[in-house]
């Protein structure tokens, strides 16, 4: 079972909504992996004892967890985190989500600037690199639970676009220069 991802349409309707492009443009999970974003599928119903998920975290370095459960009831001004989570940002740190119940879309550029729409939902572990432009939101479910994981002590700070001069931002679009072979400018 793999996460679906589209390119978005360009219409302003709910942000919840799908907004897939008519006919469906689907991204695949090597178009992702060019983008530095990477996917696993684990078993949510056990995290707490998931040999998987413990191989993944040593192997690179995620110390720290905790839980983020996305309603009203539990989190302090959500109205407002909604709309800074769905705000186009980068991070100086990789982003890593492991969705334990719920479903959500995270939103990432692609190297030509289109928005990718990636569904995740129980059981998907993504990592989104330093740098890359990406926004969240709930879909239409309106619940979703996460666990977030980082490299020592966390930093959430978002850097909201535009961050051309931002290192993280510089490394990451020559990271993927190097990859594609062409200068970004030159689209
Ligand atoms: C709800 S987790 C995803 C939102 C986000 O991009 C962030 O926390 O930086
Ligand atoms: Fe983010």
């Amino acid at each position: 079972m793999a996460i679906e991802a589209w390119f978005m349409d360009e219409s302003k309707e709910d942000q919840r909504l799908p907004h897939q492009r008519n006919p469906n443009e689907p991204v695949s999970l090597d178009h992702l992996a060019v983008l530095g974003v990477l996917y696993w599928h684990l078993n949510p119903k056990d995290y707490e004892n998931d040999e998987e998920l413990k191989k993944i975290r040593e192997a690179r370095g995620y110390n720290y967890m905790d839980l983020l459960d996305l309603c009203p009831e539990k989190v302090a001004n959500y109205e407002e985190k909604l709309r800074n989570f769905y705000t186009e940002h980068i991070h100086a740190d990789e982003e890593i989500r492991y969705c334990l119940e719920g479903s959500g879309y995270f939103d990432v550029r692609d190297k030509d600037d289109r928005w990718i729409r990636i569904w995740i939902k129980a059981g998907d572990l993504i990592i989104l690199p330093a740098g890359i432009y990406h926004r969240f939101t709930l879909d239409t479910s309106n619940y979703v639970k996460l666990m977030r994981l980082f490299v020592g002590e966390p930093v959430w700070t978002a850097y909201n676009r535009p961050q051309e001069d931002h290192p993280a931002r510089k490394e990451y679009t020559k990271s993927l220069t190097e990859k594609v072979g062409v200068p970004l400018a030159a689209h």
